[in-house]
């Protein structure tokens, strides 16, 4: 497929998404369903131009002066895809499957508007209700913090230490571009590619079949890292979900201790079982329903809460979400943080520690949440981050940005990973 066809098939996916309301990856995978003509080659541009449509698409829409899905996929080419508009539309002229030019009022809005013109929440391509919520967690760097999570994200992995080190899993995907990750002890990064490129399928290679590296953002597993759990402890994955922090930390204990992984939605939870089998891990017991932990109560060392949360911190990955998320989303998120935090709490011993994760920015699901937590709670109190960061990291690694000095908030801006919160409280 030319340009053309590759433009005309995201149009289509995009009109999908915003008729049918449907998730991204449905609408992309029935597209390549009824174009079996169409390439992988094609499919991942198309696949591109939509992510980059929904990651921009209030500046797109602001500078066409329309939200089509027509405006929408030109504008990526143009402000995303570093191509000019002549460019553009000779490379575009002949091709039967190309979509319809520009109108005269898009063309004149694209080569008029100025994006500095624009509302401050459509500079940053955020819903205009959320901005308050940036402002209180970035400052005056919101805006910087609201772009930068819409950009493309990096492809991020995690060697699996029982079965692999770095050099050796580096030198299995030296096809991939990967390289060492900046922060993470045990990462790995493959750069976030540009215009069509595809990111290397990672997970059809041998090694990871093997079990030698998991696929896992760098701020997931800079904060699973942050627990911190040491070989022979009793350590409980309260919101287990499918696992990608439990596996961190069985790593981490180098198979020895427990892990306890939970999680109240069985579902969720049941790709576990696999992926444990495939990291070789020893030292992990899975729970569908917390009657298995009935007597566990208070015996924990570490009880991490990697909770429910509006997931604002991965919007570069999922920017669909950002456009459905709505306030009451948020309301009822908080909600459910507030239980599964109280739900936990009860199973750390006394001088062991609570840890809450979220991968959110915004300061309602975050610093809010564990402050209420302690003020009700008050045998628990925050320990500050600092020392464990600068022993787990290394002194000239960055701090990240911290609200109080003590919880720390990961953030694309700040340390090129997806958004991540991250508070210890320590059972007095
Ligand atoms: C952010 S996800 C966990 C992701 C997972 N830890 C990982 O690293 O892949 C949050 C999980 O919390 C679970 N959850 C929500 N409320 C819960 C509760 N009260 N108790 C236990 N799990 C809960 C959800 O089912 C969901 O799987």
């Amino acid at each position: 497929m030319r340009l053309g066809g590759r433009l005309s098939g995201a149009i289509e996916v995009l009109n999908d998404i915003e008729t049918r309301r449907r998730p991204v990856a449905d609408a992309l995978k029935d597209w390549g369903l009824a174009h079996r003509f169409a390439g992988s080659g094609d499919r991942a541009a198309i696949g591109n131009i939509v992510y980059d449509a929904l990651r921009m698409k209030l500046s797109h829409a602001y500078l066409m002066d329309d939200d089509s899905a027509s405006a929408l996929g030109w504008s990526v080419l143009l402000r995303q895809w570093g191509m000019s508009l002549d460019q553009l539309t000779s490379e575009l002229d002949g091709d039967n499957f190309a979509p319809a030019p520009l109108t005269a009022d898009q063309t004149a809005a694209f080569t008029s508007r100025d994006i500095s013109q624009a509302p401050l929440h459509v500079q940053g391509d955020i819903p205009d209700w959320i901005q308050p919520s940036f402002e209180e967690a970035f400052g005056s760097d919101w805006l910087m913090e609201a772009r930068a999570l819409a950009t493309r994200p990096t492809l991020d992995l995690r060697v699996n230490t029982l079965k692999a080190h770095r050099e050796k899993v580096l030198k299995a995907l030296d096809r991939s571009g990967a390289q060492a990750s900046p922060i993470a002890r045990f990462g790995m990064r493959v750069p976030a590619g540009e215009g069509p490129s595809r990111l290397p399928n990672v997970t059809a290679e041998l090694s990871f079949q093997k079990g030698w590296f998991e696929v896992q953002d760098e701020g997931s597993q800079i904060v699973a890292d942050l627990v911190d759990p040491r070989e022979g402890e009793q350590v409980l994955d309260f919101c287990a979900g499918g696992g990608g922090k439990t596996l961190a930390m069985a790593a981490a204990m180098n198979n020895k201790g427990q892990v306890h992984a939970y999680d109240a939605d069985r579902k969720r939870l049941a790709p576990i079982i696999e992926r444990l089998k495939r990291a070789g891990t020893h030292n992990v017991q899975v729970h569908d329903s917390a009657k298995g932990l009935a007597n566990l109560k208070e015996r924990f060392d570490r009880v991490l809460v990697d909770a429910p949360c509006t997931g604002t911190g991965t919007w570069r990955r999922r920017p669909d979400t950002k456009w459905r998320l709505t306030d009451r989303n948020v309301a009822e998120r908080t909600e459910q943080q507030q239980l599964a935090l109280k739900d936990a709490a009860e199973y750390v011993r006394p001088g062991g520690s609570l840890y809450y994760v979220t991968c959110s920015v915004l300061p309602e699901e975050n610093d809010r949440q564990v402050q209420a937590f302690c003020a009700e709670n008050t045998g628990f109190e925050i320990v500050p981050v600092v020392s464990d960061w600068k022993r787990l990291f290394g002194a000239d690694k960055p701090m990240p940005r911290s609200l109080d000095g003590k919880t720390v908030t990961l953030s694309p801006a700040s340390m090129d990973t997806d958004g991540f919160f991250f508070c210890r409280m320590m059972r007095t």
